[in-house]
């Protein structure tokens, strides 16, 4: 059976990042958070943009006040107040300083700023009372940035820092990434949506909603394609529509060997290439993994879900779609999503780095169990210790592939690698990061 790194590898090497040239669109700067940038910005403006005082105080020249101290201050005469837009309207001559203010721009013939808290004021006359160093407390022009050079790289997520930066920089419309477009769809007969009443035997489709958030939460664009039931025809109608509008297809259900398991035999005769369909892991074991080459041909577009911007028009430059046949079982569904599917989402976003899996080194305060026969996954939750170590906190009740009632609140996944059958309490464990803690 094919080891969870070997899957990993095969499904990673195959991930092309979506295209900086057709695959962008511009977007205003304050709906850019989250996206990932397509080409470097380069500002026309230095930063700072002109020399300025990083302290409240006065700004002098240097040899007027490079021998004082408390009990022979250099004595100069203010011949202005400058605060922070004025521009200074005196050139300081030999024995005058101005006032000022942090941030204020610095005038001609000042070469120094002294903080107020070692000078003594008394009408239009400051003492200096100590010597201060050349050039202090002056930010230099271009000191921090350059213009013309280049400000941000492509590839990188845009947060709260780098959209401070492309405000001050008054890149207003940033060209970022589209987003990665993902369709999921839930198969089974037995499947009903959450608002139905249930009859005997109906299973709610939880999957859907939870991968639904999942994929929202990578940035990416989420079409719900909804319930499809075991059915040949319908499932593969839904597959060939998903394919022809997506980057990436999700199936749940149907991987496994039962008698209306029908997802790999469809992918085929619809003229995927399958890579793989089973993985040595626990929870996890029937996944597919496809491919789908397309020509240029146009295709119908779906219609946007609620949830999802319904302005995204641009054309589907990809060639090839990714399809991910994920284990009905709603443990199973959602750890081979966190293991292949978001490290693959973001990677095809176009993220230059950080894309890859996170895993930290955890101590467990209880000991975890596995049968040892394929790399086992134990959910639960994880966080720092008083001694400022990450110790992993095994969710409570049924480890079962079934339950996703203990799924609640997990932020991380023990890993046990196959071969190994239990880490002893106080010992420790990798684990995989998969939601903020
Ligand atoms: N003889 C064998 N049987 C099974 C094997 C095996 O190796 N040999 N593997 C088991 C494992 S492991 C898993 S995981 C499941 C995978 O099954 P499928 O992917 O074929 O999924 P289904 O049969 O369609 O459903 C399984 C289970 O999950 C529930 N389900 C399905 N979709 C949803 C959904 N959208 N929301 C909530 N729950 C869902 C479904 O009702 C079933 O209970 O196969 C084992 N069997
Ligand atoms: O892999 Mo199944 O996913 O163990 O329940
Ligand atoms: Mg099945």
């Amino acid at each position: 059976m094919l080891q969870v790194s070997e899957a990993e590898a095969i499904i990673l090497n195959l991930v092309q990042p979506l295209d900086p040239q057709q695959d962008t669109e511009f977007v205003d700067l304050l709906t850019a958070d989250g996206r990932i940038l397509a080409t470097p910005v380069t500002s026309q403006l230095d930063f700072p943009q002109w020399d300025n005082s990083a302290m409240d105080g006065y700004c002098v020249r240097y040899e007027d006040v490079q021998h004082c101290s408390a009990e022979h201050p250099a004595v100069l005469e203010i011949v202005e107040e400058i605060t922070p837009g004025k521009e200074p309207q005196s050139t300081i001559q030999p024995g005058q300083a101005a006032r000022i203010l942090t941030g204020a721009l610095i005038p001609t013939g000042a070469d120094t700023v002294v903080m107020q808290e070692v000078t003594r004021r008394e009408e239009n006359r400051v003492f200096i009372e100590a010597t201060p160093q050349p050039q202090q407390f002056i930010r230099q022009r271009g000191s921090y940035y350059q213009a013309g050079t280049q400000l941000l790289p492509a590839g990188i997520k845009l947060n709260a820092p780098e959209i401070g930066v492309l405000a001050a920089s008054q890149s207003i419309q940033p060209r970022v990434y589209r987003r990665v477009r993902v369709s999921i769809i839930s198969t089974g007969s037995e499947l009903v949506t959450p608002d139905t009443s249930l009859q005997t035997g109906q299973i709610v489709d939880s999957n859907q909603y939870a991968l639904f958030c999942l994929v929202k939460q990578a940035e990416a664009k989420a079409h719900m394609l909804g319930i499809v039931k075991d059915d040949v025809e319908a499932i593969e109608q839904a597959i060939a529509s998903a394919v022809a509008n997506s980057d990436i297809v999700i199936s749940s259900g149907g991987v496994s060997v039962g008698d209306y398991d029908y997802i790999e035999k469809i992918i085929e005769s619809l003229g995927g290439k399958i890579h793989f369909n089973t993985v040595a892991m626990k929870p996890g074991k029937p996944l597919t993994f496809a491919t789908f080459s397309r020509g240029d041909a146009p295709v119908e577009r779906l219609h946007d879900t609620p949830d999802n911007d319904a302005t995204d028009t641009a054309p589907i430059g990809r060639l090839s779609c990714l399809y991910f046949g994920l284990p009905g079982n709603p443990v199973s569904a959602l750890v081979t999503y966190w293991r292949f599917v978001q490290p693959t989402i973001k990677k095809l976003s176009g993220l230059t780095s950080g894309w890859e899996p996170k895993f930290v080194k955890a101590l467990t305060p209880q000991d975890l169990y596995s049968d040892g026969k394929r790399e086992t996954y134990l959910w639960g939750q994880l966080s720092l210790n008083g001694e400022g170590v990450y110790e992993f906190h095994l969710a409570s009740g049924s480890h079962s592939s079934g339950n996703l009632i203990n799924l609640a609140q997990t932020n991380s996944l023990a890993v046990l690698p196959a071969g190994t059958t239990s880490v002893s309490k106080g010992e420790h464990v990798k684990v995989l990061q998969v939601g903020n803690f």
